[in-house]
């Protein structure tokens, strides 16, 4: 089978065992954070209280629903764009071109969910329906990731991603074998790296927050806070949406079952699970620690929003006079490397700013348990991974160079700690 980097290809993620564990482990955990979210003692380690019954998972009202929000954002991607961006240069030399209308998908999810809701939809009821509508969310990603997986076949090799393409059919459909799988101008990656499960994640919330309120008669101030972040971060993706075309999932992993089931189930169920335990185990909190805790969230979201925003102007045209005026070091491909500014501080000030943000997101769930900060332990592993994936593809691109930014900027994510 052809490989886009030749056989030697390093594998990753443990190679087709780690993969094939995965594939396991991961949809596993998902239930296991839905379950243990809404059980009396929300272990995070250890067996829910309960394991459901097939009955609980299965539900054809699930399945329709899901269906019907998959259609619903495929339809609100396929509308008029503001603008049509166009991707990196591909191994071909062309360069796709991707819509820009998320956040106008957001406004008008919002716009259609406010309706139904004065029309009588009962959002409160959602909540209910997770563990079914996670099921289903995961069985389309096993089954949409055998469509990719075959799809792959016909494709040129010139389509294929650099990983993924090893020979091996289970390390091959986890890692996902197309770099940019398309049906004419419909690209699936971009669609669900953004749509359905960011947008699902604060639907979620925004009826775990309704739930709440018919419970307890109004919302918490802690279930406000998470809502407020967690929609923040979302709104501020899909508004920042053409940044999202330099990022290494688009432009160098392959779309299978790991960015597949990331997307459309892992985000929208486990994201949202802060506010899944605060419906179901309320917490105080206090006005100067709320106050506090918004504090570190803006923190966060300076230098996460800062650090991006450097990179990507800087990347769109480095004589922009936002940035112009950065010391750089210059690499054998013709492209600069920022030392000063945000990168100037660690390599990846971008994750730092996200980690704070994590953060955030879990104190207003108090400490009185260690599941709300599952998010927090999930993304510190995700971005230390993702990091190393990181240097050694900059290694690669860019050799000395990168070796001298390493030099120059020793730590990676964390000033004087990592
Ligand atoms: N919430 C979530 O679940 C997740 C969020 N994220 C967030 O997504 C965002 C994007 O992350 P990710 O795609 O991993 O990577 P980055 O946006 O950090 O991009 C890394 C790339 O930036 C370029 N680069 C690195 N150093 C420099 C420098 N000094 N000067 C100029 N360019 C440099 C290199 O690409 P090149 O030189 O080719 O431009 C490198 O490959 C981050 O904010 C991250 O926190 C990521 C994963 C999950
Ligand atoms: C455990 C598992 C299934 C791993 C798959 C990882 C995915 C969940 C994440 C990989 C990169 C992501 C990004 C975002 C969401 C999570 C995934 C898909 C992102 C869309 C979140 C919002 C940010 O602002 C972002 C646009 C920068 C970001 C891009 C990467």
């Amino acid at each position: 089978m052809a490989s886009p980097e030749g056989p030697r290809a390093p594998l990753e993620f443990g190679g087709p065992m780690g993969a094939a564990a995965l594939m396991l482990l991961l949809p596993a955990t998902v239930f296991h954070l839905l379950l243990a979210a809404r059980s009396g003692p929300a272990r995070l380690l250890g067996p829910p209280a309960s394991l459901p019954g097939l009955e609980a998972l299965w539900s054809p009202r699930a399945l329709l629903l899901w269906l019907a929000w998959l259609g619903l954002q495929a339809a609100l991607y396929l509308l008029p764009a503001r603008k049509v961006a166009k991707g990196l240069e591909l191994k071909d030399k062309s360069r796709l071109r991707y819509p820009i209308n998320g956040f106008q998908a957001l406004v008008l999810t919002a716009l259609l969910v406010g309706l139904g809701m004065s029309a009588g939809l009962p959002l409160g009821a959602l909540p209910e329906m997770l563990l079914p509508l996670a099921f289903v969310a995961t069985l389309t990603a096993f089954i949409f990731s055998l469509f990719l997986y075959l799809k792959a076949q016909v494709a040129p090799v010139s389509a294929l991603a650099p990983g993924g393409n090893s020979g091996n059919p289970i390390y091959d459909f986890f890692l996902g074998r197309e770099l940019n799988p398309r049906i004419c101008s419909f690209d699936f990656k971009y669609f669900c790296e953004l749509r359905p499960g960011l947008i699902g994640w604060v639907l979620i919330n925004l009826a775990l927050l309704v739930k709440e309120a018919e419970l307890r008669g109004r919302p918490s101030l802690a279930m406000w806070l998470v809502n407020g972040f967690q929609l923040l971060y979302v709104g501020d993706a899909l508004w920042h949406e053409e940044a999202v075309l330099t990022t290494m999932d688009i432009t160098h992993d392959g779309f299978g079952f790991m960015l597949a089931f990331g997307d459309i189930a892992w985000v929208p169920f486990t994201y949202s699970l802060q506010a899944q335990f605060l419906l179901h185990h309320p917490q105080p909190l206090g006005l100067p620690m709320a106050a506090t805790i918004c504090l570190i969230n803006a923190i966060g979201y300076y230098i996460f929003r800062g650090a991006n925003s450097q990179k990507n102007t800087f990347r769109k045209n480095p004589s922009d006079p936002r940035v112009a005026g950065l010391e750089t070091i210059s690499t054998a491909t013709g492209r600069q490397l920022l030392v000063s500014g945000w990168w100037g501080m660690v390599r990846h000030p971008n994750y730092l700013g996200d980690l704070i943000m994590a953060l955030a997101w879990s104190l207003p769930c108090g400490v009185s348990h260690l599941l709300p900060y599952f998010y927090l332990l999930y993304f510190t592993a995700l971005l230390v991974h993702r990091e190393a994936r990181d240097e050694r593809q900059c290694l690669q691109k860019y050799g000395l160079a990168w070796q001298e930014y390493c030099r120059r900027v020793p730590y990676r994510i964390m000033p004087y700690i990592y």
